[in-house]
Formats: structure tokens, C-alpha cells, sequence
């Protein structure tokens, strides 16, 4: 059975007194939530110890923490940049690793992208990849060799039994922050060739979860999380409410 995962994106958002109300609003709104749902937050970098120090004071053990972003290198001269073991000291459990807005505005190559899935991994961190195509991509009927792709250059050298922590995340750029969700069909298929490309990669990694992002709100997840290929969701502006991100955690 695959992993069942909803993920919150904070983005460029949120304080030390948001995580705190967060926090307190968030835990009890999950009660109750299937214990195979796997529940994990990643505010901005500076923000995960509070977040996960609010979250025990509210004994939220159960939601994990992370960050958006890791850097490709361990250690060293890198003025600004936050290591994956880092993260991984501070409680961190997950990295959101190639998302979109990284490709486009920080130019993220797809081996930059690897290097910082080998990182997350050799941390002990779960990187969840984003991929996805952009409208262009689309309209030009590339989108399956687009996510191809980005699954086997940003997934290359992946030890065979790290795959078990691997999740990557479904996240058409058209959807991205527009109110336009893909439809469960669109996004079904491209999760069910995802699932493909991560066989040609190795048969260990179609175990992996493949999360879909882009629009989720608590009206769509439903319907988005009962298809066959999808594990669950990765929530940007839906997830900086509590109460709405908690309800999209029982639609998973
Ligand atoms: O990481 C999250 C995605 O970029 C989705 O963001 P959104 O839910 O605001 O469309």
C-alpha cells in the first residue's frame, strides 16, 4: 500500500505568532484523521522551529515539519543557503524539492534539482519532487515527455532503497496559484505516467506517492484524491488556513 501524503506550502508567508495560531487551530481540527493520512507543514525555513515547537505545545506530534528548498551542497561557502541536514537538526522531515516558482525565478536546473534530492536523502529528509508542464508545454502536447523528464534527471542515482522516502508531486504551472485546478481526469493521467516514468527508473520506485498540486481547495480534493494514482495533495494558498487545509487532510 503507498503512502497517503497532504503537504502544506506556505510559500513566502507567515510570522512566529501565525505558527503559533496555526498551530493551535490545526491540531484539534485534525482529530479524528485517518492515522494512514501522513500530515507534514513546511513554512518558511526560519519558521520551522517554532512551527514545530507551537505544534508540541499543542501536542501535534503527528503533523511533521520541513522546508521548501534545500541546498545542493552540504557544507561550505555558500552564503545564504540552508543544508538539508540542517533542516533534518531541526526536526525537519520532508523538503519540497524543483518546485516550480525555484525553476522559474532561481533557474533551477533538473541537475541542480537531483543534486538537492541527494542531498535531502543522504539527510535523512523525504524530498517531495515537484514536476509538472508549463501551459505552452501543454497546448504543444508535451506534457507527458515534459514530467518524463523531470522524474529521470531529477531522480537519477537515487539508491534503490531510499525510493521508500521519495514523493513526488504532480504540479501543472497553469494551476499554480490560478483558481484553475486540473480536472481529476487531466490530472490522473498524467499521475498514472508519472507512476510509469518512476518504473522505467526502477520497479522499487512506482511505490513512491505521487501528490498532485496546483488550485486544491477543500471542494476539489475529494474528488482529485479518490482517482487510483493520486496519494494526495500539496497545498499552497489553500493550506494558510488551518481549517481549510485540515478539511483537505480528511478528504486524503
Ligand atoms: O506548492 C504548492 C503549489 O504550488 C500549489 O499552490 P496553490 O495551491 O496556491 O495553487
Amino acid at each position: 500500500m503507498r503512502r497517503r501524503l497532504i503537504a502544506a506550502n506556505w510559500k513566502l508567508n507567515g510570522t512566529g505568532a501565525f505558527a503559533a495560531e496555526y498551530a493551535a487551530e490545526l491540531v484539534p481540527a485534525l482529530e479524528g484523521l485517518d492515522p494512514a493520512v501522513e500530515v507534514a507543514v513546511m513554512p518558511p525555513a526560519i519558521l520551522l522551529p517554532a512551527l514545530r515547537e507551537s505544534l508540541n505545545d499543542n501536542s501535534g506530534r503527528r503533523v511533521m515539519v520541513g522546508v521548501q528548498d534545500v541546498s545542493a551542497w552540504e557544507a561550505g561557502a555558500y552564503t545564504g543557503e540552508i543544508a538539508a541536514s540542517m533542516a533534518a537538526d531541526q526536526h525537519g522531515s520532508f523538503a519540497i524539492i524543483g518546485h516550480s516558482e525555484r525553476r522559474q525565478y532561481w533557474s533551477e536546473s533538473d541537475s541542480r534539482i537531483n543534486a538537492k534530492v541527494l542531498q535531502a536523502l543522504s539527510a535523512g529528509l523525504d524530498p517531495i519532487l515537484c514536476v509538472g508542464e508549463t501551459e505552452a508545454e501543454r497546448e504543444a502536447g508535451d506534457t507527458e515527455a515534459v514530467v518524463s523528464r523531470q522524474v529521470r534527471e531529477a531522480l537519477a542515482d537515487v539508491p534503490e532503497a531510499d525510493w521508500r522516502h521519495v514523493c513526488v508531486a504532480y504540479e501543472p504551472v497553469w494551476a499554480i496559484g490560478t483558481g484553475k485546478s486540473a480536472t481529476a481526469e487531466q490530472a490522473q493521467a498524467v499521475h498514472a505516467h508519472i507512476r510509469g516514468a518512476l518504473g522505467e527508473l526502477d520497479p522499487a520506485a512506482t511505490e513512491a506517492p505521487v501528490i498532485y498540486g496546483g488550485s486544491v481547495k477543500p471542494e476539489t480534493a475529494g474528488e482529485l484524491f479518490a482517482q487510483p494514482d493520486i496519494d494526495g495533495g500539496l497545498i499552497g494558498g489553500a493550506s494558510l488556513n488551518a481549517t481549510d487545509f485540515a478539511a483537505i487532510c480528511r478528504a486524503g
